[in-house]
């Protein structure tokens, strides 16, 4: 059977549950999912040595890891070609790309440092998203934003504040939104005497990198909490309770991190939550396993949760879907091909379920027969649809993409000395 016929046959399977299988595949087309540039060097960026900090840690030294602007884009290129659909890149500050001799400090950074990636976006038709780089830099060593030294505060205000205008020239350049995306490292290995100040500190610090003002219809900007990071175990000064409210006072966006919570607490949960009192949210999915540890994400339970939450609560267009994971033991491009297929994957699984259907069964507390119907739903001919999906979209079916990284690896990557 060819896979089209193997699609016919599915759409029916699914039309007897009340699923367009046709209608869910052009929704599915819609949909953008940033790629963070970060998978393709872990996260060492084009200023020097490329020395990660801020409790974070790419470990691994799989060969093949892209060295240069060139070699990244290529990457981010042999990536996207096996990925079906239209997607976005999500760059750090950390990746400018600059004129021979010419290199600036982080707060002196301009929209033309990133010219080169704005050219290679509209080339290819793809958004752009930017998050400052407040780690691995000389004067990330203690706190950034909520420092107590308060020339390297206004060091870090100032990052923010250009990395907002290069954020709004990506917009007008690329006539897509960009998310700006905030995260420091900032917190505390052991029990703080002071807990507020650092906290009062980068609320003056946000405030100061807002009162630049922009345009909101161009720039999404958000805040990244988290519960802890390597050396900063007993207090991070960005913590959930702490960016929730700002953003709810601000008007910004939160960004939820599925690796920034308690091992038992899932985002899954909290995004109809966050859905009732914002307009927008935004995500890093990625994969802690038991801290953390930014695996690779896969066609897991909760990556699939996360995407029928999405799906559920009708916002696809309202939940800003990025990835963040860095695996230095594996290919990196297929670490990459990896998670963006799961993402979307799981897009179009939350999508092929009879949705209504199910939220009826709820409401009508039958939940013997919601129980048995999630239980069938899982091996529905769901992989008929995707291979359909990836052929409609010119990108190769099952494990094939596999031999093209291979290939990569052996032509291009293997070279990388
Ligand atoms: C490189 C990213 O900005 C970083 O991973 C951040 O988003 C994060 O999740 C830190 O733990
Ligand atoms: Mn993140």
């Amino acid at each position: 059977m060819t896979t089209k016929q193997r699609y016919e046959s599915a759409r029916e399977i699914y039309k007897n549950i009340g699923v367009d299988t046709d209608a869910v595949l052009e929704t599915l087309k819609t949909v953008s999912v940033s790629m963070h540039c970060w998978q393709g060097d872990d996260v060492a960026g084009f200023e020097g040595d490329g020395q990660l900090s801020g409790g974070i840690q790419a470990t691994g030294n799989y060969p093949g890891k892209a060295r240069t602007p060139e070699e990244l884009m290529a990457d981010i290129d042999k990536t996207l070609s096996l990925v079906p659909g239209t997607h976005r890149i999500n760059l750090h500050a950390n990746y400018a790309i600059f004129a021979p001799g010419e290199q600036v400090d982080r707060d002196k950074l301009e929209p033309k440092h990133f010219a080169k990636w704005v050219e290679f976006a509209k080339e290819r038709g793809l958004g752009l998203d930017f998050n400052p780089t407040f780690f691995s830099h000389p004067k990330a060593d203690g706190l950034t934003l909520s420092s107590e030294d308060e020339s390297i505060r206004e060091f870090w205000i100032n990052h923010g504040k250009a990395c907002l205008r290069i954020s709004e020239y990506f917009a007008k350049e690329l006539g897509t939104s960009c998310l700006m995306n905030i995260w420091i490292p900032d917190g505390f290995k052991d029990i703080p005497a002071d807990r507020l100040s650092p906290r009062a500190r980068l609320k003056d610090s946000l405030d100061q990198i807002l009162s630049i003002g922009y345009d909101k219809s161009l720039v999404d900007v958000a805040v990244e909490s988290k519960v802890f990071g390597i050396g900063v175990e007993a207090c991070t000064v960005g913590s959930h309770e702490f960016y929730m409210n700002y953003a709810a006072k601000n008007n910004i966006l939160c960004l939820l991190d599925n690796g920034h919570y308690h091992p038992t607490e899932v985002v899954s949960d909290k995004i109809s939550s966050m859905l009732l009192f914002s307009d927008k949210l935004a995500l890093h999915v990625t994969r802690p396993v038991r801290w953390d540890s930014d695996h690779v994400v896969l066609f897991d339970d909760e990556t699939k949760e996360i995407a029928k939450e999405i799906v559920r609560n009708n916002a696809l267009d309202r939940v800003l879907i990025g990835l963040d994971f860095f695996d230095a033991s594996i290919n990196r491009v297929s670490a990459w091909v990896v998670g963006m297929r799961n993402m979307v994957k799981a897009l179009l699984y939350g999508m092929l379920s009879p949705n209504e259907k199910l939220a009826k069964l709820q409401d009508e507390r039958n939940f013997t027969e919601l129980m048995m119907l999630q239980e069938e739903l899982k091996l529905y001919p769901f992989g008929d649809v995707w291979n359909y999906y990836c052929e409609l979209n010119q990108v190769p079916i099952r494990e094939e993409w596999f031999e093209v990284v291979k290939a990569y690896e052996k032509d291009v990557l293997s070279t990388r000395k």
